[in-house]
Protein backbone atom coordinates (compact mmCIF):
# COMPACT_ATOMS: atom_id res chain seq x y z
CA UNK A 1 0.00 0.00 0.00
CA UNK A 2 1.20 3.65 -1.33
CA UNK A 3 1.69 6.29 1.80
CA UNK A 4 0.27 9.38 1.28
CA UNK A 5 0.79 12.59 3.21
CA UNK A 6 -1.18 14.06 6.00
CA UNK A 7 -4.88 13.06 5.40
CA UNK A 8 -7.98 13.71 7.55
CA UNK A 9 -8.99 10.67 9.03
CA UNK A 10 -11.76 10.66 6.89
CA UNK A 11 -9.35 10.61 4.06
CA UNK A 12 -7.22 7.84 5.62
CA UNK A 13 -10.54 5.47 6.10
CA UNK A 14 -10.93 6.16 2.30
CA UNK A 15 -7.17 4.98 1.30
CA UNK A 16 -7.64 2.11 4.01
CA UNK A 17 -10.93 0.75 2.05
CA UNK A 18 -9.43 1.34 -1.62
CA UNK A 19 -5.86 -0.59 -0.54
CA UNK A 20 -7.99 -3.57 1.02
CA UNK A 21 -9.92 -3.69 -2.41
CA UNK A 22 -6.74 -5.10 -4.11
CA UNK A 23 -6.92 -8.34 -2.53
CA UNK A 24 -10.24 -8.40 -4.62
CA UNK A 25 -8.00 -8.20 -7.75
CA UNK A 26 -6.56 -11.35 -9.51
CA UNK A 27 -4.21 -10.97 -12.31
CA UNK A 28 -5.87 -11.05 -16.03
CA UNK A 29 -9.24 -9.57 -14.46
CA UNK A 30 -10.74 -6.89 -16.18
CA UNK A 31 -11.77 -4.49 -14.30
CA UNK A 32 -14.35 -1.21 -14.22
CA UNK A 33 -13.28 1.84 -12.49
CA UNK A 34 -15.64 3.77 -10.28
CA UNK A 35 -15.54 7.62 -9.77
CA UNK A 36 -15.12 10.06 -6.55
CA UNK A 37 -12.72 10.19 -3.88
CA UNK A 38 -12.60 7.03 -2.99
CA UNK A 39 -12.50 5.47 -6.73
CA UNK A 40 -9.27 7.69 -6.69
CA UNK A 41 -7.69 6.07 -4.14
CA UNK A 42 -7.74 2.54 -5.67
CA UNK A 43 -7.14 3.71 -9.10
CA UNK A 44 -3.65 4.55 -7.89
CA UNK A 45 -2.72 1.66 -5.33
CA UNK A 46 -3.70 -0.36 -8.74
CA UNK A 47 -1.81 1.28 -10.90
CA UNK A 48 0.92 1.21 -8.74
CA UNK A 49 0.66 -2.92 -8.89
CA UNK A 50 0.60 -2.75 -11.77
CA UNK A 51 3.53 -0.49 -12.62
CA UNK A 52 5.03 -2.81 -10.14
CA UNK A 53 4.67 -5.87 -12.46
CA UNK A 54 2.35 -7.16 -10.08
CA UNK A 55 -0.97 -8.03 -11.53
CA UNK A 56 -2.01 -7.40 -15.50
CA UNK A 57 -5.37 -6.21 -15.96
CA UNK A 58 -7.83 -3.88 -18.07
CA UNK A 59 -10.22 -1.71 -17.12
CA UNK A 60 -12.73 0.80 -18.12
CA UNK A 61 -13.81 3.96 -16.32
CA UNK A 62 -16.63 5.04 -15.06
CA UNK A 63 -15.75 9.09 -15.48
CA UNK A 64 -13.33 11.52 -17.66
CA UNK A 65 -12.08 11.76 -14.61
CA UNK A 66 -11.33 8.25 -13.89
CA UNK A 67 -9.90 7.65 -17.03
CA UNK A 68 -7.62 10.26 -17.08
CA UNK A 69 -6.27 9.62 -13.74
CA UNK A 70 -6.21 5.52 -14.92
CA UNK A 71 -4.15 6.70 -17.76
CA UNK A 72 -1.24 8.47 -15.82
CA UNK A 73 -1.68 5.67 -13.11
CA UNK A 74 -0.50 3.25 -15.92
CA UNK A 75 -3.79 0.89 -16.13
CA UNK A 76 -4.44 -0.03 -20.01
CA UNK A 77 -7.85 0.85 -20.86
CA UNK A 78 -10.64 -0.65 -23.10
CA UNK A 79 -13.41 0.92 -25.21
CA UNK A 80 -16.73 -0.54 -24.34
CA UNK A 81 -18.02 -2.72 -26.72
CA UNK A 82 -20.52 -5.37 -27.61
CA UNK A 83 -20.23 -8.38 -25.09
CA UNK A 84 -17.71 -7.00 -22.35
CA UNK A 85 -18.02 -7.88 -19.14
CA UNK A 86 -15.87 -7.12 -15.87
CA UNK A 87 -14.71 -9.33 -13.64
CA UNK A 88 -14.76 -6.57 -10.62
CA UNK A 89 -15.87 -3.18 -10.32
CA UNK A 90 -14.65 -0.72 -7.25
CA UNK A 91 -16.32 2.15 -6.57
CA UNK A 92 -17.52 4.61 -3.72
CA UNK A 93 -20.79 5.48 -2.78
CA UNK A 94 -22.67 8.74 -0.63
CA UNK A 95 -25.10 6.44 1.23
CA UNK A 96 -24.59 2.42 2.16
CA UNK A 97 -27.44 0.83 3.62
CA UNK A 98 -27.21 -2.75 5.71
CA UNK A 99 -28.80 -4.61 2.90
CA UNK A 100 -25.76 -3.09 -0.13
CA UNK A 101 -28.61 -0.34 -1.48
CA UNK A 102 -26.74 2.30 -2.18
CA UNK A 103 -27.36 6.43 -3.13
CA UNK A 104 -24.47 7.15 -5.37
CA UNK A 105 -23.78 10.27 -7.96
CA UNK A 106 -22.73 12.85 -5.67
CA UNK A 107 -19.53 13.29 -8.33
CA UNK A 108 -22.37 13.27 -11.21
CA UNK A 109 -21.14 9.63 -12.76
CA UNK A 110 -23.98 8.05 -11.95
CA UNK A 111 -25.02 6.49 -15.27
CA UNK A 112 -21.81 5.64 -16.34
CA UNK A 113 -21.22 3.62 -12.98
CA UNK A 114 -24.86 2.06 -13.10
CA UNK A 115 -23.99 0.97 -16.19
CA UNK A 116 -20.36 -0.63 -15.66
CA UNK A 117 -21.70 -1.68 -12.20
CA UNK A 118 -24.64 -3.50 -14.61
CA UNK A 119 -22.30 -5.21 -16.83
CA UNK A 120 -20.06 -6.17 -13.67
CA UNK A 121 -19.85 -9.75 -12.51
CA UNK A 122 -19.28 -8.63 -8.89
CA UNK A 123 -19.53 -5.12 -7.76
CA UNK A 124 -17.23 -3.95 -4.57
CA UNK A 125 -18.10 -0.91 -2.67
CA UNK A 126 -15.52 0.93 -0.67
CA UNK A 127 -16.19 3.53 1.42
CA UNK A 128 -14.98 5.56 4.89
CA UNK A 129 -17.19 5.15 8.14
CA UNK A 130 -19.53 7.93 7.13
CA UNK A 131 -21.03 6.47 4.53
CA UNK A 132 -22.91 3.84 6.33
CA UNK A 133 -26.23 4.35 7.55
CA UNK A 134 -29.06 2.96 9.12
CA UNK A 135 -31.18 4.13 6.02
CA UNK A 136 -31.05 6.06 2.95
CA UNK A 137 -31.56 9.40 2.22
CA UNK A 138 -29.90 12.10 4.18
CA UNK A 139 -27.38 12.42 1.38
CA UNK A 140 -29.37 14.14 -1.65
CA UNK A 141 -30.60 11.67 -4.41
CA UNK A 142 -29.07 12.72 -7.70
CA UNK A 143 -30.71 12.47 -11.08
CA UNK A 144 -29.41 13.11 -14.62
CA UNK A 145 -31.71 14.57 -16.33
CA UNK A 146 -31.99 15.41 -20.10
CA UNK A 147 -31.68 19.37 -20.12
CA UNK A 148 -35.37 19.99 -22.34
CA UNK A 149 -36.95 17.61 -19.85
CA UNK A 150 -35.85 19.88 -16.74
CA UNK A 151 -38.79 22.06 -16.13
CA UNK A 152 -41.24 19.06 -15.72
CA UNK A 153 -38.79 16.66 -14.14
CA UNK A 154 -38.25 19.29 -11.23
CA UNK A 155 -42.54 19.32 -11.03
CA UNK A 156 -42.27 15.31 -11.12
CA UNK A 157 -40.09 14.97 -8.60
CA UNK A 158 -41.30 17.81 -6.16
CA UNK A 159 -44.89 16.16 -6.52
CA UNK A 160 -43.13 13.10 -5.36
CA UNK A 161 -41.41 14.86 -1.80
CA UNK A 162 -38.01 15.14 -3.80
CA UNK A 163 -37.50 18.88 -2.96
CA UNK A 164 -35.65 19.33 -6.12
CA UNK A 165 -32.24 21.20 -6.16
CA UNK A 166 -30.69 22.04 -9.72
CA UNK A 167 -27.02 21.64 -9.20
CA UNK A 168 -24.26 24.01 -9.62
CA UNK A 169 -20.96 23.67 -10.26
CA UNK A 170 -18.88 23.07 -7.57
CA UNK A 171 -16.03 25.03 -9.19
CA UNK A 172 -18.03 27.94 -10.56
CA UNK A 173 -21.38 28.09 -9.13
CA UNK A 174 -22.20 30.95 -11.48
CA UNK A 175 -22.79 27.12 -13.95
CA UNK A 176 -24.69 24.26 -14.13
CA UNK A 177 -22.73 21.34 -13.42
CA UNK A 178 -22.95 18.55 -16.24
CA UNK A 179 -22.63 14.96 -16.43
CA UNK A 180 -20.13 13.32 -18.69
CA UNK A 181 -23.01 13.24 -21.30
CA UNK A 182 -23.71 16.48 -21.00
CA UNK A 183 -26.94 16.18 -19.30
CA UNK A 184 -28.08 18.59 -16.00
CA UNK A 185 -28.23 17.16 -12.60
CA UNK A 186 -30.97 17.58 -10.35
CA UNK A 187 -30.29 16.34 -6.40
CA UNK A 188 -33.60 15.73 -4.33
CA UNK A 189 -33.84 15.30 -0.74
CA UNK A 190 -36.18 13.04 0.69
CA UNK A 191 -34.57 12.85 3.95
CA UNK A 192 -35.53 9.32 4.24
CA UNK A 193 -35.90 6.43 1.69
CA UNK A 194 -38.43 4.27 3.19
CA UNK A 195 -39.22 2.28 0.01
CA UNK A 196 -36.44 2.96 -2.34
CA UNK A 197 -36.97 0.28 -4.78
CA UNK A 198 -40.77 2.09 -5.39
CA UNK A 199 -38.98 5.60 -5.64
CA UNK A 200 -36.55 4.05 -7.94
CA UNK A 201 -39.38 2.79 -10.40
CA UNK A 202 -41.16 6.09 -9.78
CA UNK A 203 -38.10 7.95 -10.74
CA UNK A 204 -37.69 6.16 -14.04
CA UNK A 205 -40.92 6.39 -15.25
CA UNK A 206 -40.62 10.36 -15.33
CA UNK A 207 -39.81 11.02 -18.86
CA UNK A 208 -36.44 13.10 -19.16
CA UNK A 209 -34.72 11.57 -16.33
CA UNK A 210 -31.98 9.28 -17.27
CA UNK A 211 -31.32 7.65 -14.65
CA UNK A 212 -31.41 8.45 -10.75
CA UNK A 213 -28.61 7.30 -7.96
CA UNK A 214 -30.23 4.50 -6.04
CA UNK A 215 -27.82 1.39 -7.11
CA UNK A 216 -30.41 -1.45 -5.69
CA UNK A 217 -29.61 -5.44 -5.74
CA UNK A 218 -25.82 -4.20 -7.65
CA UNK A 219 -23.25 -4.29 -4.69
CA UNK A 220 -22.11 -8.11 -3.70
CA UNK A 221 -19.75 -6.35 -1.25
CA UNK A 222 -18.77 -3.34 0.95
CA UNK A 223 -15.16 -2.32 2.54
CA UNK A 224 -15.84 -0.05 4.92
CA UNK A 225 -13.03 1.44 6.81
CA UNK A 226 -13.76 2.09 10.67
CA UNK A 227 -10.83 4.25 11.93
CA UNK A 228 -7.72 1.57 11.31
CA UNK A 229 -9.87 -1.40 10.40
CA UNK A 230 -11.75 -2.11 7.26
CA UNK A 231 -14.80 -4.45 7.63
CA UNK A 232 -16.68 -6.59 5.25
CA UNK A 233 -20.52 -6.01 4.64
CA UNK A 234 -22.58 -8.02 2.49
CA UNK A 235 -26.53 -8.60 2.36
CA UNK A 236 -27.69 -10.48 5.22
CA UNK A 237 -24.16 -11.56 6.38
CA UNK A 238 -21.89 -10.41 9.74
CA UNK A 239 -19.43 -7.78 9.08
CA UNK A 240 -16.49 -9.51 8.97
CA UNK A 241 -12.56 -8.47 8.67
CA UNK A 242 -11.39 -7.73 5.52
CA UNK A 243 -8.10 -9.55 6.24
CA UNK A 244 -10.57 -13.16 6.56
CA UNK A 245 -10.98 -12.56 2.50
CA UNK A 246 -8.49 -14.18 0.14
CA UNK A 247 -10.60 -14.30 -2.91
CA UNK A 248 -14.28 -12.79 -4.15
CA UNK A 249 -16.48 -14.43 -1.54
O1 LIG B 1 -20.71 10.25 -8.90
C1 LIG B 1 -19.92 9.90 -8.02
C2 LIG B 1 -19.91 8.61 -7.37
O2 LIG B 1 -21.12 7.95 -7.23
C3 LIG B 1 -19.01 8.50 -6.14
O3 LIG B 1 -18.63 7.16 -6.11
C4 LIG B 1 -19.67 8.88 -4.85
O4 LIG B 1 -20.15 10.21 -4.95
C5 LIG B 1 -18.70 8.77 -3.68
O5 LIG B 1 -17.66 9.69 -3.84
P1 LIG B 1 -16.53 9.86 -2.76
O6 LIG B 1 -15.72 8.61 -2.74
O7 LIG B 1 -15.74 11.05 -3.26
O8 LIG B 1 -17.18 10.16 -1.46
Amino acid sequence: MSTPGVLSPLEKEKHLAAAAALRWVRDGMLIGLGTGSTAAYFITELGAAVRAGQLRVQATATSLASETLAREAGIPLVEPRRGLRFDLTVDGADEIDSQLRLVKGGGGALLREKVIATASDYLLIIADSSKAVPQLGRFPLPLEVVPFALPWVMDATAALGGAPVLRRDKHNPAQLAHSDQGNLLVDCHFEQLTEPEQLAGQLQAIPGVVDHGLFLGLARAALVAHGEQVLVLRAGADAAPAEAFAALP
